[in-house]
């Protein structure tokens, strides 16, 4: 399958801008069994065979069905299509489950939506290390890093968002989002072409998350200002640091 010019130079453009990948690199790509991490991982398949660098390449879930019999049918599916495009998966069991939860009433959604993730990617960064990998991939792309920024805007208080490229643990461990330049709707028009059937997320709380609401937000800045999106996404780039406030964040948070 080819690439349109456009979606190709844009991919080509965030691992060059980043530096995302080099030579000898072993890299782990983080599988869903949604639809961004599964072109994720078709694309870097496809990447090597081009590049004039080599990378090892391994995929890895995290599996939130598994129980004491092993992987969950999403998991045995995901391995499944996974091997179809010649790379070993990796399933993690997950160690946080929503049925393990507290019947705590002070958590609100986004706290255990936000928990959840954070122990889904301790328990890959934790396997990174076991297993010599230095480099985790990443789906997220254009529409997360825009709703990132608005969340951290709107209920954190601060302006930042995820990035392309992020060094953790003093440059142990590198994540990289190479989908970052792509809008969602051209990551779905890939998977439609290979024919990806997203494997259903089991999470009970995903209709219910701030993401969700800066999902909401984004459209209707998108409907009402032409050209916003491709603005909001230049800025993030493009501080004014001169034109920013020097107050302290206590001093006006409640
Ligand atoms: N259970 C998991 N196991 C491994 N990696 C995961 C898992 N869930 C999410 N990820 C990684 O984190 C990224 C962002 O997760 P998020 O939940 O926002 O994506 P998604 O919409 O569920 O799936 P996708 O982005 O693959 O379509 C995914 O693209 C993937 O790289």
């Amino acid at each position: 399958m080819l690439l349109s010019r456009g979606v190709n130079r844009r991919i080509g453009r965030a691992m060059h801008d980043y530096s995302m990948l080099t030579d000898g690199d072993r890299v782990l790509v983080a599988v869903s069994g949604g639809i961004d991490s599964f072109v994720l991982a078709w694309l870097l398949v496809e990447w090597r065979k081009k590049a004039p660098i080599h990378y090892d390449l391994a995929a890895v879930h995290v599996d939130m069905e598994a129980d004491a019999n092993g992987p969950g049918p999403m998991a045995q599916k995901l391995r499944r299509s996974i091997s179809a495009l010649g790379l070993p998966l990796h399933i993690l069991p997950a160690r946080w489950q929503p049925d393990l939860l507290p019947t705590e009433t002070t958590k609100t959604y986004h706290d255990l939506c936000f928990q959840c993730a954070r122990s889904r990617r301790t328990q890959m960064f934790v396997y990174a290390r076991e297993c010599g990998y230095h480099t985790i991939a990443l789906g997220h792309h254009r529409d997360d890093i825009i709703e990132t920024f608005l969340l951290n805007l709107t209920c954190a208080g601060n302006i930042s968002t995820m990035v392309p490229k992020q060094n953790l643990f003093s440059g142990r461990l590198t994540l990289i989002r190479p989908l970052a330049y792509l809008d969602k709707v051209e990551i779905e028009e890939v998977g439609r072409q290979l024919r990806v059937t997203p494997i259903r997320s089991l999470c009970p709380l995903r209709e219910q998350t701030k993401r969700r609401d800066m999902q909401h937000l984004a459209s209707l800045i998108y409907q009402q200002i032409p050209g916003a999106k491709e603005h909001i996404f230049a800025a993030l780039g493009n501080i004014r640091q001169q034109y920013l406030l020097n107050q302290s964040k206590e001093r006006h948070l409640p």
